[in-house]
């Protein structure tokens, strides 16, 4: 069976995925595409999908027969919006991080999908389809280190661009954090707090760049994760984790070694399409298969409202410079016996 995904938002990721789709994945085609701005769909269309048809509006995409499920990469204000109009027509979903801007965004998601009573959604957080991540989750499954106390995570981008605003280190990046430790530790977090370091001179001093961010799990683990988006020298990823037993170390990305001019140097990868090429095919190839099959098994709307819910209180803690209590509603049942990643 090949499922026919409508792409919505064909910018920086967004054309990638389109790529992957039309040059990896299997299984799936493209018959439709939708950006704002018209020709930026149209030139992804042109380089990879010469059938597809370029759409006025997001609802003609979201509503035409030819489209079966859609994949949604534009700016972030936009998913809640869109994810909605798609529940609406009762069409699968794949929508990149962040669910929705706000928990509340994320709550009206929550409600339109179990009205439903079918899952159509799932989130864009490909962390969980790496091989190091999924490495350290299979070790804590089989108690590896026994309970966990702590951990310590780092989330570095190389630059972050003028439009990057203090919010969007909590709302933009940490976020991917946040989901990584619910879904490896299996629980949500009771507080959170902010902390500034001496700011780096390499970015405008009102981004606050880098954040140290203090999580407490709801059982006590205390994580650490230090965000810094602008600390030039790579896309880089770290992930610790320390129990009773022993230490779990995120593995780096396998690379040669180079040993030249009496030097051993290794690359390190530049962004995250690089860092993480294999781990989005993987999530929209899971997509896909789930579509066909009627069920879909990648991060759900609960793990992305868990991370926004805590992202909000990320971004109280900046501002207070206090310790910030997470507020989650109740899991709705429709959610307990979800098969998420
Ligand atoms: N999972 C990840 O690691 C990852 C990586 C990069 C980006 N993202 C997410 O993907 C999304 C896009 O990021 P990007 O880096 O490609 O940004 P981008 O700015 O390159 O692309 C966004 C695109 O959305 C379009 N757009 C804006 N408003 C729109 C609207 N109302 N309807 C349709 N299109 C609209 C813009 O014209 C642009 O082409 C963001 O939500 C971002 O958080 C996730
Ligand atoms: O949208 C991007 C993306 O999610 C990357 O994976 C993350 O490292 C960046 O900080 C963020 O801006």
């Amino acid at each position: 069976m090949t499922v026919r995904l409508g792409f919505i938002g064909t910018g920086d990721l967004g054309a990638d995925h389109v790529r992957r789709c039309a040059n990896i994945l299997s299984g799936a085609t493209v018959p439709a595409l939708y950006n704002r701005t018209q020709s930026k769909a149209q030139t992804v269309a042109e380089q990879f999908a010469s059938e597809a048809l370029v759409t006025a509006t997001p609802e003609e995409l979201i509503e035409s027969p030819e489209v079966e499920a859609i994949v949604i990469s534009s700016a972030s204000q936009t998913h809640e919006d869109l994810v909605l109009k798609a529940i609406e027509a009762g069409k699968y979903v794949f929508c990149e991080k962040p669910l929705a801007t706000t928990a509340d965004g994320c709550e009206r998601i929550l409600h339109a999908e179990s009205a439903a009573a079918k899952r159509l959604v799932q989130v864009g957080f490909m962390r969980p389809y790496d091989d190091g991540y999924q490495n350290l989750k299979s070790l804590l499954t089989d108690d590896a280190v026994g309970p966990v106390l702590m951990a310590h995570a780092a989330h570095r981008n190389p630059f972050s661009g003028p439009h990057y605003t203090r919010e969007m280190l909590i709302s933009e990046t940490l976020i991917h954090d946040i989901n990584t430790f619910h879904w490896l530790l299996g629980e949500s977090f009771r507080t959170v707090q902010v902390f500034y370091p001496r700011p780096t001179s390499r970015a405008d001093a009102a981004l606050r760049d880098p954040q140290l961010v203090l999580l407490e799990t709801s059982s006590g683990v205390l994580i650490t994760v230090e965000v810094f988006v602008n600390c030039q020298f790579g896309y880089d990823v770290q992930c610790a984790l320390i129990g009773e037993n022993g230490e779990l170390r995120l593995p780096e990305p396998a690379r040669a070694a180079l040993r030249k001019n009496g030097q051993t140097s290794v690359a390190i990868p530049m962004d995250c399409k690089e860092r993480f090429a294999t781990a989005y095919d993987r999530e929209l190839q899971a997509f896909v298969d789930g579509v066909a099959a009627g069920t879909l098994t990648g991060p759900d709307s609960w793990a992305g409202y868990v991370a926004s819910a805590t992202a909000d209180a990320c971004i109280r803690a900046q501002k207070s410079g206090q310790k910030e209590a997470v507020q989650l509603i109740t899991q709705p049942e429709f959610y307990r016996n979800d098969t998420a990643v």
